[in-house]
């Protein structure tokens, strides 16, 4: 009898659901993008200090952003089978105690960045944020296939919160970083969402290739992937950046057009999406920005003591 009780209990929740809010996989990589930039801003090493304090900010900020997307969309969440077990939609962690924990993190990685960072980073924080909770969750995901466009606009502030940081200003190449990302969602977006649109169809999210279909967000991506390589290329005629981020970017670049190529050939011929085409693009998406902003600071520490 006790053990019966016991199991039907619901199970205590532990630090790792309270972390698994935070989507720390996704923000790996926009935290990537946060530190690249910082080394891009400094034109150097920005110090150990820094990099950890903002580092640990950013992962605050775009946690606390994942922490309320959680909250708000817990409704959807229970019915796809990837969102399911999250610990808010299952009822492990209530909503109360996670908005309680998002805005302790909020709250405290806004004071950090602008106590070790500067004022302007911590705006720029608080603005993905917004754009991540209001914009895309609360208002686009659910009302509009542009959802992923504009909306993707939050994952591009991390650059520009570690370039501010450093520098206390942004100039026209962090700008070009955000512009950068701001293309590249909808690429690596899509491509997964072709994969796994029934999910999206069945909970009623209006996600490109539920609303107008695959062979439309194959020509999406296409464009989407050929704007992102002409703006990363961009930087080099401002002089932003030299031979070592230029060659780069065009590898990187080549190989970005080349699986979205094989993508759209695949749907255009009329067959359905499969695993074998889309996964490469996805994965190759995120080492795409990954890598290009490991040249950009390459290119810009080197040169900077070249010259
Ligand atoms: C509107 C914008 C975006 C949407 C809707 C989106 C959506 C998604 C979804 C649904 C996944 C599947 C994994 C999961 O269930 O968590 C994913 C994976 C991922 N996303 Fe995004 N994403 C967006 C923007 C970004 C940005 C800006 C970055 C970083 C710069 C990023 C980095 C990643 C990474 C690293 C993964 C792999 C995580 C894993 O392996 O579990 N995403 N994204
Ligand atoms: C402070 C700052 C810079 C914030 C960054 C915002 C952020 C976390 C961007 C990542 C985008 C992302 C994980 C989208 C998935 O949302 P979804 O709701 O469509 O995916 P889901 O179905 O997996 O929940």
């Amino acid at each position: 009898m006790t053990a019966l009780t016991d199991s039907a209990a619901p199970a205590r929740a532990t630090w790792r659901d309270y972390l698994s809010l935070t989507k720390p996989k996704v923000i790996s990589l926009l935290l990537w993008t946060t530190l690249t930039a910082m080394v891009m801003a400094a034109r150097g090493w920005p110090g150990l200090w820094l990099l950890i304090v903002v580092g640990l900010a950013g992962y605050m900020s775009a946690g606390s952003a994942g922490v309320f997307n959680m909250i708000i969309d817990r409704d959807i969440d229970l019915k796809m089978a990837r969102t399911a077990q999250r610990p808010v939609t299952n009822g492990m962690i209530s909503a109360q105690n996670a908005a309680i924990f998002g805005t302790t993190l909020q709250v405290l990685s806004f004071v950090m960045l602008w106590v070790w960072g500067s004022p302007l980073a911590a705006w720029m924080s608080l603005a993905g944020f917004l754009t991540y909770v209001v914009v895309y969750t609360l208002w686009l995901k659910r009302t509009t296939w542009h959802n992923i466009v504009l909306g993707g606009a939050a994952g591009c502030f991390p650059p520009l919160v570690g370039w501010a940081a450093v520098t206390g200003d942004l100039n026209l190449f962090a700008w070009f970083l955000f512009a950068i990302i701001f293309f590249w969602t909808p690429v690596h977006f899509w491509a997964l969402a072709l994969m796994i649109k029934d999910e999206y169809r069945e909970v009623g999210i209006p996600m490109l290739p539920v609303v107008h279909g695959d062979k439309l967000t194959v020509a999406q991506i296409g464009l989407y992937a050929i704007y992102t390589v002409v703006l990363s290329v961009m930087p080099v005629f401002f002089r932003e950046v030299g031979a070592i981020y230029f060659i780069s970017a065009a590898m990187l670049g080549g190989l970005l057009l080349q699986r979205s190529w094989v993508l759209y050939k695949h749907v255009m011929a009329g067959n359905a999406v499969e695993r074998r085409v889309a996964v490469p693009l996805y994965l190759y998406s995120m080492l795409y920005l990954a890598l290009l902003f490991v040249a950009g600071a390459l290119d810009r520490v080197v040169f900077a003591h070249l010259l």
